[in-house]
């Protein structure tokens, strides 16, 4: 159904082919998973089958893609649209429509379906997306797992026999995550729907592959085979093929039913490790982890800030070490942007203008606050038109300490960074960071004490190069030169100088963001969804960036759906569900005890507590 042949990308400009020496086959009623590193080429690659490469995004491909037998590069995607049904990285690029009906509606009404059609499939698909309650709202007020869902409906209710999807649930909870892949698997079953998906979190996709079409590095030729074929060979994959790897289990596991099958004999080999210090940061001994074995209420005992500073010992993931490089097509997606930014629809200002320095350079950061905590949020609620965003939140952070948001789309996670970072005021309660109440400090002051990295890392970037918006945030922060710049190739090698933001991969749009933003050093460091684009070995080099802050005494608090990061990363987990806090404790105490949050390693060794690969490592030598 889809087919390339020998194909190679080269983006205008640049010196090689992104991609190149391209050859598979996805048959009709397959799913495929296009895997590898971040900047590696899978935008480009899915770009080609939808035609907006090189038709939107310039540059030259050679080669062949055919799609049900049309070459994508004679047919430009407006006649490709009845057979392929294509969702970005970026969510708010796709829209057409203002409110969430009108976007289910819209790719049927070009195609021109009967009314009574349109109208049936638009509620099939507001159920099978759990939509139905947001049916009516701007698109602009969606949270961004809300607007992820709507925009693979929007490309649901065509029927197409096609779907290209980037990172589909790099948004989503990870319960949603598996509805809409149960949804896709279901479509590719019982339709026989072809699905060519890119993502990162293998752990979430692995096992609904038929295949894998792996770009092991930037302009390689991708290796393609069956989930196991592939895994055995590749840089990048999910933490229970590095805990096979590791354990040396074969054949290796892909899923936590098939590592649960080896586990008791890595039970008994982790029982029998001397007890450890803490040194991943949080950890509690090994004996007491396997102790919880026989004792399997007792949970891991919760460091304090000052303890995990104490064994701060940075111990990152479990990934290869997977080259970088990379940009996509995101021209054209810039080009359709429609919405507004969703904080400023809400009568806020919009983000960018609060958090780019473009200050003269910070002076000296003043003195803590005489309260302990670094932030201090004591019954805040946020509402909003649609309903409370938040309801009597209480959260303190204290310096040195790396908390994790997480919960349910929609939950007030972005909001709660939101309310801590000034962009939202709070309807009722309380909001201080440092002393100082965010929402009433000028910007330039607010930089001193809090930076945020939101959910769309563009917000961001203003700069027409790499290098340019490293120079800023350099000037901006009153950092040394070359601060930033050194910061991005630290998180994601081969992101090139004079590479335009707008054709930077997601994964490096990121991890530039993320530069920008930690050049400054605030005391304080929010994060909305730090990872997506993010291949392992990055988020790995992430968790060492971070811990390497929280150890100097700065607090950071993320709002993530990545569990796996949660677990690497946060010495505290905050669960929010409708707008309130309903749990706050120690990682291992919350995630242990939720299916859908805990980790792999943790669903593997039950009922010892472990939370990731690098504690095993570590607990075996
Ligand atoms: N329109 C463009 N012009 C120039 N370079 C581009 C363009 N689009 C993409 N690139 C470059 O091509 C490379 C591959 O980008 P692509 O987005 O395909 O990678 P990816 O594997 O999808 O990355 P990620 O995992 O971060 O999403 C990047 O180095 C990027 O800078
Ligand atoms: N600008 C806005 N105007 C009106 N309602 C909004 C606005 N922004 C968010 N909301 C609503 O507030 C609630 C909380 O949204 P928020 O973005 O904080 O959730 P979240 O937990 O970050 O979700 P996600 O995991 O999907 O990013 C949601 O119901 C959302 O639809």
């Amino acid at each position: 159904m889809i087919r390339f042949e020998d194909v190679s990308v080269t983006y205008d400009g640049a010196d090689r082919p992104t991609v190149a020496g391209v050859d598979f086959e996805v048959p009709e009623g397959e799913l495929v998973l296009l895997a590898g590193p971040s900047g590696v080429g899978k935008s480009t690659v899915l770009g080609a089958v939808s035609g907006l490469v090189p038709h939107f995004t310039g540059g030259t491909l050679r080669g062949r893609v055919t799609v049900a037998g049309r070459d994508t590069r004679t047919h430009q995607p407006r006649e490709l649209a009845d057979v392929v049904g294509t969702v970005g990285q970026d969510p708010l690029a796709h829209f057409v429509t203002d409110t969430v009906e009108d976007e289910l509606a819209y790719g049927m009404e070009s195609l021109g379906l009967a009314p009574e059609v349109m109208r049936r499939r638009v509620e099939e698909t507001l159920d099978l997306l759990g939509l139905a309650g947001l049916r009516n709202r701007p698109i602009a007020t969606l949270s961004g797992g809300q607007r992820q869902r709507v925009a693979i409906g929007s490309v649901l209710t065509p029927h197409p026999r096609v779907l290209v999807l980037d990172e589909p649930t790099s948004a989503l909870d990870p319960a949603a995550a598996e509805e809409v892949l149960a949804v896709l698997q279901r479509l590719v079953h019982d339709l026989g729907t072809t699905i060519l998906l890119a993502e990162h979190r293998l752990e979430r996709v692995i096992h609904y592959a038929d295949r894998i079409v792996l770009l092991p590095a930037p302009g390689a030729a991708p290796v393609t085979g069956t989930p196991p074929e592939v895994m055995a060979v590749s840089p990048v994959h999910p933490p229970v093929v590095a805990l096979g790897r590791l354990a040396g289990w074969s054949p290796l596991p892909l899923t936590v039913r098939d590592a649960r099958r080896h586990a008791p004999e890595l039970r008994a080999r982790l029982r029998a490790t001397p007890t450890l210090t803490a040194t991943s940061g949080r950890a509690a001994g090994g004996a007491d982890r396997a102790a919880a074995e026989a004792a399997p209420t007792r949970q891991p005992s919760p460091l304090t800030a000052a303890d995990s500073r104490a064994g701060g010992a940075v111990r990152v993931g479990d990934g290869g070490d997977p080259r970088s490089s990379g940009a996509e097509g995101r021209g054209v997606a810039a080009g359709r942007r429609r919405q507004a930014s969703p904080v400023s629809a809400g009568g806020n200002p919009p983000r960018r203008s609060l958090f780019r320095r473009r200050t003269p350079s910070a002076g000296p950061v003043p003195p803590p606050a005489s309260s302990s905590d670094l932030a201090e949020v004591r019954s805040l609620s946020v509402r909003r038109e649609h309903g409370d965003a938040l309801r009597q939140v209480h959260l303190t952070v204290p310096p040195g300490e790396t908390v994790a948001l997480m919960g349910r789309n929609g939950a007030g996670k972005s909001t709660l960074l939101n309310s801590l970072a000034g962009v939202v005021a709070p309807s009722a309660g309380t909001v201080s960071v440092r002393g100082v109440v965010p929402h009433r400090t000028p910007p330039r002051d607010l930089v001193r004490h809090v930076g945020l990295v939101p959910q769309d890392p563009r917000d961001l970037l203003y700069a027409d190069t790499v290098a340019a918006e490293c120079t800023a945030a350099d000037h901006d922060a009153g950092a040394t030169p070359g601060t930033c710049r050194a910061l991005v190739s630290e998180l994601l090698p081969d992101v090139a100088d004079a590479t335009h933001p707008r054709d930077l991969s997601e994964g490096q749009c990121l991890a530039l963001a993320l530069a920008v933003v930690l050049t400054a050093r605030p005391p304080l460091i929010l994060l909305d969804e730090p990872t997506r684009g993010l291949d392992y070995a990055a988020k790995a080099r992430l968790v060492a960036v971070l811990r390497g802050l929280a150890a100097k005494g700065h607090a950071i608090v993320l709002a993530t759906h990545d569990v796996e990061l949660a677990a690497e990363l946060a010495h505290r987990v905050v669960l929010l569900a409708e707008g309130e806090v309903i749990a706050d404790g120690p990682t291992a105490e919350i995630v242990v005890s939720s299916p859908s949050f805990a980790p792999q390693v943790t669903k593997v060794l039950a009922p010892q507590q472990w939370l990731t690969v690098s504690e095993i490592r570590e607990a075996l030598g």
